[in-house]
This record gives C-alpha cells, structure tokens and sequence, in this order.
C-alpha cells in the first residue's frame, strides 16, 4: 500500500491524499526521521523543515512537495542528492498576496490620505505575486515598476527598473523568494543602507520573507523620528518575533499574507497533483469539490456611466473582501509565539475577489466593468 505523509496544516489534505493511499497527518515541527522509513510521499507546508536529517532513514521517499510558493524550508539540493523529487505549487496564493497588498493601500487611501492617483508602487519580485499585484494595480490604475534581474536576464519582455528606482518609489514591496547564495541572493535585500534611507513618506510591504529585510536596521530606523511607515507579514526568526518592532510598525500580521481559502486549498490541489503524477495515476478531485460559494454581493457604483470607480468605492468594495487592518487588530491581542501560531491555525475565513459574485444595477461603463474583471470579480447585471 502506497504511504503518503502530510502535514497537519493543509486544509483538506486527509479528503485529498486518502484517495491515492494510506494517508497519515503529522505535526510540522514534530515529524521524526523514524516516521519516514516506509513512506513513499511526503507533502508539507513551510513549517517542515525537510533536512539532511529528517531524510536519514526515508529509504523509499519518491517525492516532497510543498504546498506553498516558498521553497526556503526544503533542503533542495540534499533531496536532489538522494534522489528525491521535489515540486513546489508555485503561484498557489499569488492573488492571496496581491489582495492583501491590495488591501494595504486601500487603509492608506481611509487612513493616511494616500493619494492612490499620484503613487508609483515598486515591486521587487515579478513572478506569481509581483504579475498577480501589477495585474491588480493596472485596474485600479495606480503607476507601478517592476524590479526583478533574473526575469530580465532570461529575457522577459516587460519593463524592469533597478533596484535604486525602486527605492525611490512611495511603495515598495517586496516579493522575491528567500536565497540564501549566488548571483541573485536576497538575503537583506533591503540592508541597513537601503533602510537608512528610507523617506518618512515611504511605505515599506514586506509579506515574503523576513531574511530579506535586515530587521536590526529597520528596528533602528523605525526608532528615528523621521521613521518611513512599514507593514510585516513576515518576521526573521517566526513564529518567535522580534517584540520591539510591533509597536513601531503600521500594520502586522503573523504570516497569513497567502492564506485565503482559495490560496491555501489552491496549495493542497497541487500538491495532490503532484502526487498523482508521481504515482502515475489521474487526479481525480478539484477544489470545486470543497470551496463553497459565497453569496451574491449587491454592489451600485455612485457614478455608473464613469469611466472608472471613485477611489471611495473601490475602497469600500475591497475592503469589504478583505481587510487588512482586522487581522492586524486581532495579531496585536496576542503577538507572542503562541498568539503567532494560534492565529495561523485558526484564521478566520477570507475569499479571494475572484469567488466573489457581484450584482450590479445596469448599465455600467466598459471602463467600470473592465476594472472590475481585471480585480478579479464575477459579475452580473439587474435591472
Ligand atoms: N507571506 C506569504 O504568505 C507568502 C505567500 C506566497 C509567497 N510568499 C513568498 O514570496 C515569494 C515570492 O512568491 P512567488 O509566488 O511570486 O514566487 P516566484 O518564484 O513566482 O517569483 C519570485 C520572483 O522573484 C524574482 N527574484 C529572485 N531574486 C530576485 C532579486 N534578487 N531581485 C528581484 N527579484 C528577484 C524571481 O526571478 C521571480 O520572478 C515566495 O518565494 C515566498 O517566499 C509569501
Ligand atoms: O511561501 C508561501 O507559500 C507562504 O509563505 C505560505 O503561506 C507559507 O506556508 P505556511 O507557513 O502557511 O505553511
């Protein structure tokens, strides 16, 4: 009988692996190599760290997949040296991320006046997140610029900037993988002199990974009267975080960036997926088999014939999906390292604009109607 390991966190992951084999969930942190010696696929999320070590006795392992974009917990060439496949369901939350970006400057908009006509957002990073995030931006007509040396050197066809104009930009934020060494390492990315300076105008998102930005510098700088304002999804050392930087930061959260329903179970489909092809068989479920639809939204532009939404309603709408500031409220009730977990664990349940169904009292403009097809939203005319 085929053997599938999986972590305890991916939601549905008992429904989906039990149809391939004989499925057993497992604690994260507390999976021993022992456990590993008679299982042929193993699916985790980023709190398994899969090392040297925990591979020592996993002599019929043909697989680890993840079911998240970041791969930094997997010790990838240690897999490739014992001949274990990995994969990784790149993109699984991408909108996830995009949206709670999204929902960064719509709070901005309400609660500091930004004025969303006038920005220019930096994205450093233009894969899954950084493409879903500009796609949203070109709808809502925000300027952006895209920073991103490894897309530009393979030959991607956008337009990209260095990272000094990024650095100049009212937003930055960032969205690269955590790598440790070579050409394009990203370990403090954002170093003490990037950080340094920063312009108390700025707003600085990190929501990928905490080794990407030199925490004691920015604590430092957040210190500073001057200070730029900063927005954390991610921390250096989670779930044990830095305290001192909580009070000093707009907005935090406990890694829950990428953790809408659909991106969280967008990450289990793939890493059912992955199995599936492993074991040569067809994949016979899809999240329609688990997402329930939520229920049609009344929505009435103030000015139906305009050529795009007021930033007013386009605040109100996508906040309305999703905001940011909730689970910001909830986090700082408890931000030690169990409040950090005990939120992951039971966060509350956010749909992505994409599941959202909008009624809208006809006619609209072609230039309302395409803003809200590039946000995502399905839509249906009433009269
Ligand atoms: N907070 C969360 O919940 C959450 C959710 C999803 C992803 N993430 C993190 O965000 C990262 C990005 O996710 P993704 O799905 O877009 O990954 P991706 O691999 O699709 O895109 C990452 C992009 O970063 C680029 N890049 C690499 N090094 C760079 C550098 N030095 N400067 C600029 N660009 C560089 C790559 O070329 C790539 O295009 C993930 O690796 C993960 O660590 C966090
Ligand atoms: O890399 C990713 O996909 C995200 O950071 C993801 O949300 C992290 O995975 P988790 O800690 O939720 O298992």
């Amino acid at each position: 009988m085929t053997r599938i390991f999986f972590e305890e966190s991916i939601p549905q992951g008992e429904a989906y692996f039990s149809t391939l084999g004989d499925a057993t969930s497992f604690n994260g942190p507390s999976l021993a190599p022992e456990q590993l010696g008679d299982v042929d696929y193993l699916a985790v999320r980023s709190t398994t760290a899969v090392t040297p070590s925990l591979l020592a006795k996993a002599d019929k392992l043909k697989l680890v997949t993840t079911a998240t974009a970041g791969t930094n917990h997997m010790d990838k060439p240690a897999l490739d040296v014992a001949g274990i496949a990995w994969r990784s369901a790149g993109g699984c939350n991408a909108v996830a991320v995009a949206e709670y970006v999204v929902s960064v400057l719509m709070s901005a908009y309400q609660d500091k006046q930004l004025n969303l006509s006038r920005i220019t957002v930096g994205i450093v990073g233009a894969g899954h997140v950084g493409t879903a995030l500009a796609e949203r931006l070109h709808a809502l007509n925000i300027a952006f610029k895209l920073c991103d040396p490894p897309l530009q050197q393979a030959g991607d066809h956008r337009h990209f900037v260095a990272m000094d104009e990024i650095m100049a930009c009212d937003v930055i934020t960032l969205h690269v993988p955590f790598v440790k060494a070579g050409e394009h390492a990203t370990g403090h990315l954002l170093d003490a002199k990037r950080i340094a300076a920063l312009k108390p105008n700025q707003l600085l998102i990190n929501a990928c990974r905490g080794e990407v930005v030199d925490e004691a510098a920015l604590l430092h700088r957040l210190g500073q009267p001057d200070a730029p304002t900063v927005v954390l999804d991610v921390f250096f050392s989670e779930p044990e975080i830095n305290q001192a930087l909580l009070p000093l930061v707009w907005l935090t959260t406990p890694h829950i960036a990428g953790h809408s329903v659909e991106g969280k179970l967008r990450g289990t489909q793939m890493a059912y997926e992955h199995v599936c092809e492993a074991m040569n068989v067809s994949s016979s479920l899809t999240m329609d088999n688990f997402l329930a639809v939520p229920e049609a939204m009344p929505f009435a532009p103030s000015d139906r014939t305009a050529e795009a939404l007021d930033w007013d309603s386009l605040a109100t709408l996508l906040l309305s999906i999703y905001d940011i500031r909730k689970d910001d409220q909830l986090f700082r009730q408890d931000t030690s390292r169990d409040g950090f977990l005990h939120m992951r664990k039971h966060y509350p349940v956010r749909r992505e604009c994409g599941s959202h169904f909008l009624r809208i009292p006809a006619p609209v403009s072609e230039g309302i109607v395409e803003q809200l097809s590039g946000l995502g939203f399905q839509f249906n005319f009433v009269r």
